[in-house]
């Protein structure tokens, strides 16, 4: 058996080399010629995989350590006969965390308390989902808009006119669809950008295509009372430096980078690889894994609830290093040098460990939610 992988797949020999011969490329490098003699191509979210990419290769099996799957042509490869599998959910943990660094980020600088806002979730997937029950559980307004789930049914959603006009925050989650009935390509788009409400706090950690980055970068000029987070962009690994200086915090597509996260897509990936080629799956990442360096957090109650909180947030992640990390980096860069800086950020970024990992011990009696630590930090 003999693998093709991107080479930023951690643990792919731990995994995978007592059942196949493994050769790594940079992801973005990959091509036909690696793959004359590859039974399964694993990739991450850089590497674009139709049936032109496999075609006279004998690579049966594809395999995406990532949520995300808008980099593979899922109806050509099912057409071809390649099975796929990605890994739902791997890294969604870390988003959660990006989004509230963001929140607490926002609510420093503007003054205003963050757990008042009343945060617009647009995409209730594996990482919606997660933020909405996470900020629920901590006593945040949440609105949500999903209308996939909403046409199938499900109840406890608004409209995404609805969204924009009563929301406070606005953090976006869903696929980047190009087309069909539920496309997101430009999803805020201009028109939907100029309804944003004065002091709108708006987070793109999805796919940098669902917003219209040029439609952005013009209504930033006009509206310096928007706080943007983005960690995607439009056309990644460039990035547009005038756009990213208008925003309030920018960060280098790593919203889910935690070691965590990256490892459990790995797992995924090899669990799918062990069924589809019928082959025993009898290892785990618990058994790989570094343990956390941070076992405990313990919230004081000695302290003003919120600052508390606050801080055993920022231990967990701060987005302010990212984004002072990505600002240094790309400070004067020729517009040529971008793509590669982008790269070599999120290939060179530092250990991040989950909170899941992690335990927060809350010893107050204020008034946190009894609840708050298992729906806000477990899975
Ligand atoms: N920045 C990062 O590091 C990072 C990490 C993980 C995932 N992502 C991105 O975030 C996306 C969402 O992740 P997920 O795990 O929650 O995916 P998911 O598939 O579990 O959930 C996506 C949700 O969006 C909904 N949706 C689809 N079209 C919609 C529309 N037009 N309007 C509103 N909702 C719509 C779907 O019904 C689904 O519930 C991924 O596809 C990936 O592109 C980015
Ligand atoms: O879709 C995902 O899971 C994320 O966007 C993920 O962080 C992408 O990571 P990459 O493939 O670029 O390393």
């Amino acid at each position: 058996m003999r693998i093709v992988a991107d080479e930023n797949i951690p643990l792919l020999g731990a995994f995978f080399a007592k059942q196949a011969e493994i050769t790594t490329h940079p992801g973005r490098e990959i091509c036909r010629a690696h793959l004359m003699q590859a039974d399964a191509l694993l990739v991450r979210s850089v590497t674009r995989v139709d049936p032109a990419l496999l075609a006279g290769t004998p690579v049966r099996f594809v395999g995406t350590c990532t949520i995300g799957t808008d980099h593979l042509d899922l109806p050509g490869l099912q057409a071809a006969g390649i099975a796929v599998s990605s890994a739902p959910g791997c890294n969604a943990r870390g988003v959660v965390e990006y989004v509230l660094s963001c929140l607490l980020t926002f609510s420093e600088r503007t003054g205003k308390a963050w757990r008042s806002q009343r945060v617009g979730i647009i995409g209730v997937g594996q990482v919606g989902s997660r933020l909405a029950n996470t900020l629920t559980a901590l006593g945040v307004d949440c609105l949500l808009c999903d209308p996939p789930r909403a046409e199938r049914g499900e109840s406890g959603f608004v409209s995404l006119d609805e969204l924009l006009a009563q929301a406070d925050v606005i953090s976006c989650h869903v696929p980047l669809e190009h087309q069909g009935p539920h496309a997101t390509k430009h999803l805020l788009n201009a028109e939907r950008l100029a309804r944003l409400a004065q002091g709108t706090w708006l987070i793109n950690s999805s796919r940098g295509p669902v917003i219209d980055n040029q439609a952005l970068a013009a209504l930033l000029l006009q509206r310096p009372d928007l706080q943007v987070a983005l960690d995607v962009w439009e056309h990644e690994p460039q990035v547009d430096l005038a756009l990213a200086a208008q925003c309030a915090l920018a960060t280098p597509h790593v919203a889910g980078y935690s070691l965590d996260g990256k490892l459990r897509g790995t797992e995924q990936i090899y669990q799918a690889f062990c069924a589809h080629f019928q082959l025993p799956a009898t290892l785990a990442l618990s058994e790989l894994a570094p343990t956390a360096g941070l076992a405990t957090i313990v919230v004081n109650e000695q302290t003003p609830t919120d600052w508390s909180l606050d801080r055993a947030l920022r231990w967990v992640y701060d987005v302010r290093d990212d984004d002072a990390r990505f600002r240094a980096a790309m400070a004067g860069l020729p517009v040529d040098q971008i793509a590669k800086v982008f790269d070599q950020l999120r290939k060179h970024y530092p250990l991040r460990r989950e909170c899941s990992h992690l335990q927060l011990a809350w010893q107050g009696a204020g008034d946190l939610p009894a609840h708050w630590l298992a729906a806000g930090f477990s899975g």
